[in-house]
């Protein structure tokens, strides 16, 4: 049987695999002409046309492989890219190429086997069906690509979004006007449905106020092709204010041209928010809002340097509360803290908005009082802020009290540096408070050097300390009946590097209120304690000593005082030791020094009231305290046979009272015999002054002890 003709249509075929190499050649310089095919290497894209036209020549050896045929059998909707022109449309979106360049790809095939068939024996049949049936092979085959291409962008556009639409940041693509193109779920939210949908809408319509900012950045992107950044902060169509940091990028097509832009915009209101607590918290006081110690010395820097250009002046308010301790005692940390809020509010409604009034540490505040013309009118404004700050405070029902000590500098008449005139300032308030308090002081000359010689006796008393300057001195206390020499008194002394002996009074004060009490009383403490078992074995019975203990080292926490190293000390001393307090400790109901003075109680410890009679009237605490002795005040004695008679009047009556509540009393500065007598026939138990001993060493005191 004769085998039946090769079918047309394989004429073609036969060529394309006979002349691939050919074809293949032409192909390179078609291909260069797609803009896309330049990313990917010439060998790839010739085994690509090599694929594809091994594909085109398998389908047109088919025999269903007829003109019309793709058209029969159009791709379904849900094209699957299952032949090897779909694998290639799908395959494209990946590489880069745009729908143009894989027609333009297919053109090329068609093109590069067209010219080497017309260039052939076969040249004079360009028209004839074999070249018909071909151009309809390669249709179907970009046909199927275009779908498979598509397709395949579609889903990557869908994974995109699903991406993008996956964060609360705002995502877009608009063109260079800023219509958008792509808006991610977020961006589509705040933008709300368009108007129609034949309208773009505008990127700057989800904050409408900021479209023109909008609209410059966009244009100047398309014009500089640079990235362009900005924040926006902006009302919402609800009403809530926001910022967006944003970002807007130029999308550069192949040719080099730019038509869309893209982008994200971040909401940033919280990282703000918290930026703007940390600057807040770094200059502000969070407890009253008003700048903090860091904010006014800036501003101090600024409005000093300003009043330099100026004709005015500057003042400098230095202000500390008065009592403000015991309101923290009585009423509680919170009322303290409320007080501080509403002084703040008091001395702010006091000043200028162009003034600064600031809280610099606890209960210090400082003004800043800017074009000061004259320096009357700062006067009658520190008038107004004592009168404001001694009016009662109400916090939680309650009415408290306290005033204000102020002190006042102006720049430049008394310094032009700001360290300097915030010194001037903390001195001069200083010698408002050591004035009575509740009252206001200029700066002078003359203050500076007294805070200056106040530093120096500071410092030397440091010095002292740790040179080991210190004595302690001890004043026979007599028994008046007996004449003998029962007791002592500790008292400290100061052996200056100068040579001369310094008495407690000229350095206690500043001892006290630099809180190196609490490390002197701690160490007479611990010289009193073995002297006293000392001399209690030179004379064969107990022998007591009595050490002062200042009320600082009961109410605050002072340098270099352990308390309970104090304790052990007591407790091992017990009724060795006395220890001298004023009335004004007794008077203190606050739980921290009532349970001080409870526990030396309980170690043992006998209780002097010193100067007794000078301070406070109220003796309501003889009844809940046991105290062991009373003082009489030495100013009490020294009357006694001067001017003021009523001096024994005095004395009679406390020693009459204090034996009436089983205590001993004790007269200090006893100077004459006179007095001496007079106290012995008034019935006072013990004295101690001059004429039995000024305080000496423990040496000369055990002589005189031996001595009787
Ligand atoms: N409630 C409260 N108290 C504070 C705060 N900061 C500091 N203080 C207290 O404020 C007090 C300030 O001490 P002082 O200035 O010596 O007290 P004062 O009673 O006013 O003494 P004078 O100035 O001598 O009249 C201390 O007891 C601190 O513990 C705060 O933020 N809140």
């Amino acid at each position: 049987m004769d085998q039946p003709s090769p079918p047309k249509e394989a004429r073609i075929a036969r060529f394309i695999r006979a002349h691939l190499q050919e074809i293949l050649q032409n192909w390179d310089a078609f291909a260069r002409s797609i803009p896309a095919a330049r990313y990917l290497p010439a060998a790839t894209l010739r085994d690509h046309a090599a694929g594809m036209l091994g594909a085109i020549a398998d389908r047109l050896d088919l025999p269903a492989a007829l003109p019309g045929a793709a058209a029969e059998s159009p791709p379904h909707d849900g094209f699957e890219s299952d032949t090897q022109a779909g694998q290639h449309g799908a395959g494209r979106v990946g590489a880069g190429f745009s729908a143009n360049d894989t027609v333009a790809e297919f053109r090329a095939l068609r093109a590069s086997v067209m010219g080497l068939w017309a260039a052939s024996e076969h040249g004079r049949d360009l028209g004839s069906e074999d070249m018909m049936r071909f151009n309809d092979a390669v249709d179907q085959a970009l046909e199927e690509s275009l779908q498979a291409f598509f397709t395949e962008k579609d889903e990557l556009a869908h994974r995109f979004d699903t991406l993008l639409s996956a964060t609360p940041d705002l995502h877009y693509i608009t063109d260079v006007d800023g219509l958008v193109l792509y808006a991610n779920k977020a961006l589509a939210k705040l933008l709300g449905p368009p108007a129609s949908p034949a309208v773009r809408q505008h990127l700057g319509d989800f904050a409408p106020a900021f479209a023109a900012q909008l609209r410059r950045d966009l244009r100047a992107v398309a014009e500089t092709r640079a990235t362009g950044r900005g924040e926006l902060a902006c009302t919402l169509a609800d009403g809530t204010a926001h910022t967006y940091r944003y970002i807007l990028l130029p999308v550069i097509n192949q040719d080099g041209t730019i038509d869309a832009i893209t982008g994200t915009a971040r909401n940033i209101s919280e990282l703000k928010a918290s930026e703007a607590q940390i600057l807040r918290n770094a200059y502000y006081d969070s407890l009253t809002g008003l700048p903090n110690r860091i904010l006014f010395r800036e501003r101090l820097d600024h409005d000093v340097r300003r009043a330099a250009r100026t004709e005015f002046a500057l003042a400098l308010l230095f202000i500390d509360l008065d009592g403000f301790k015991e309101v923290n005692d009585r009423f509680g940390h919170d009322a303290g803290d409320q007080l501080l809020l509403q002084v703040a509010q008091r001395l702010q409604a006091c000043v200028r908005a162009t003034d600064t009034v600031a809280r610099i540490g606890g209960d210090e505040f400082t003004v800043i009082l800017n074009e000061v013309s004259r320096i009357a009118f700062v006067e009658v404004l520190v008038c107004e802020i004592l009168a404001d700050l001694a009016r009662p405070f109400s916090i939680a029902g309650k009415e408290v009290h306290v005033s204000g000590s102020i002190g006042i500098t102006i720049c430049p008449q008394d310094a032009h540096l700001p360290d300097d005139l915030l010194r001037n300032a903390d001195q001069a308030m200083f010698v408002a408070k050591h004035a009575g308090r509740n009252r206001f002081s200029y700066f002078t000359p003359d203050i500076r050097d007294s805070a200056s010689a106040r530093l120096r006796a500071i410092d030397q008393l440091r010095q002292a300390l740790a040179r080991r300057e210190l004595r302690v001195y001890y004043q026979p206390i007599v028994e008046l009946a007996s004449e003998a020499i029962v007791k002592a008194e500790a008292l400290v002394r100061w052996h200056h590097p100068d040579g001369s002996l310094v008495l407690p009074q000229h350095f206690i004060g500043i001892a006290e209120e630099t809180g190196l009490i609490g490390e002197i009383d701690a160490w007479v403490l611990a010289q009193a304690v073995p002297c006293a078992a000392r001399l209690g074995e030179l004379t064969g019975a107990p022998f007591q000593i009595s050490v002062n203990k200042s009320p600082v080292g009961f109410t605050r926490r002072v340098i270099g005082h352990g308390w309970e190293e104090d304790l052990a000390l007591f407790n091992s001393a017990g009724a060795r030791i006395a220890v001298e307090i004023t009335e004004g400790m007794l008077l203190d109901d606050s739980p921290g020094v009532r349970d001080k003075l409870a526990r030396l109680q309980k170690a043992g410890v006998q209780f002097t009231i010193d100067d007794f009679g000078i301070g406070y009237s109220s003796m309501a605490y003889l009844n809940k305290f046991k105290v062991d002795f009373l003082k009489i005040d030495q100013s009490f004695v020294k009357d006694m046979h001067t001017t003021n008679p009523r001096g024994q009047i005095f004395a009679e009556t406390i020693i009459m009272m204090a034996h009436k509540l089983g205590l001993k009393v004790i007269a200090e500065g006893v100077e004459t015999a006179s007095q001496r007598d007079w106290l012995r026939q008034a019935g006072c138990d013990y004295a101690q002054g001059f004429l039995f001993s000024p305080a000496t060493t423990e040496e000369r005191f055990a002589q005189l002890l031996q001595a009787g």
